[in-house]
């Protein structure tokens, strides 16, 4: 197993105006292998997005390491950490967040142009496998403004994995879907992990963390449980039994 990311007590809190500091994330350790697919759970409030956040290069941690192939990720000035952002992950919101004025397409090969100076036919390549991929091939011409929710995250999909990231975040990226459009998006996600992308994904629902290979639960800012389901196995029996699992886990730490 090659280990990707390790993240060494990392620590994180807020100062809100002058009053007294707010522990977020107290002193969390863990490392993530390739083609690892994680889903992290916890009550609300217990650091889910903080760490997702601080362990991505989207925000500064207190204290303590993040260390990507390798690199500390905390020595980087903000131009190198851009370069991370860039190259190394993807990220998908709760949100899609695509630009208006441009067709799918467009969203999807944005960042890639703008990297590599100008459209080849590389990008132009990758786009298309990867709306093949999710399913929205037909779609490329389409005003972003036209598309259903799930539609639009599978845009967003395809644009986190233009530039082949290492390790993918997502917050709650089924949160404003319905439930058929959830599976499918969660199908999809499966689907790339299979392919050998390595995945962590912030949810609250047993039945989207079901889908991963591990659910990582949070609690008060400490990592209290770290739970292997195995690879996934569609049989409605074995999503009951994980589903069953991660409710248990979550009826013990809600308490
Ligand atoms: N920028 C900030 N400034 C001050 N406090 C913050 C900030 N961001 C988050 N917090 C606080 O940190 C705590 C954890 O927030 P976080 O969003 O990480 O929790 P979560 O587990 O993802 O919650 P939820 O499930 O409700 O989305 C909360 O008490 C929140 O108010």
């Amino acid at each position: 197993m090659t280990t990707i990311l390790s993240v060494k007590n990392l620590k994180k809190d807020f100062n809100d105006s002058g009053q007294k500091a707010v522990n977020v994330l107290n002193g969390i350790s863990f490392d993530v292998e390739e083609a690892d697919f994680i889903a992290i759970m916890g009550p609300s409030g217990s650091g889910k997005s903080t760490l997702l956040y601080n362990i991505s290069g989207m925000d500064q941690p207190s204290s303590g390491e993040v260390v990507l192939e390798g690199q500390n990720i905390g020595g980087l000035n903000q131009v190198e950490l851009a370069d991370v952002r860039l190259h190394k992950f993807g990220y998908v919101f709760q949100q899609p967040h695509l630009i208006p004025s441009l067709t799918v397409k467009e969203n999807i090969i944005l960042a890639a142009s703008i990297r590599n100076k100008k459209v080849d036919s590389v990008i132009d390549e990758k786009a298309k496998n990867l709306m093949e991929l999710t399913g929205i091939n037909e779609l490329a011409d389409r005003d972003t403004m036209s598309l259903s929710g799930g539609q639009a995250q599978r845009v967003s999909i395809c644009r986190s994995f233009m530039n082949d990231p290492k390790l993918v975040f997502a917050d709650e990226p089924t949160g404003s879907l319905n439930s058929k459009s959830s599976e499918a998006i969660m199908n999809l996600f499966v689907d790339i992990n299979q392919k050998g992308s390595t995945i962590m994904i912030v949810t609250h629902d047993p039945l989207v963390a079901a889908k991963a290979n591990q659910v990582w639960f949070l609690l008060d800012g400490v990592l209290y449980q770290k739970e292997r389901l195995g690879p996934w196995d569609k049989s409605q029996a074995s999503v009951m039994a994980r589903k069953n699992k991660i409710n248990d886990i979550m009826s013990e730490i809600e308490v």
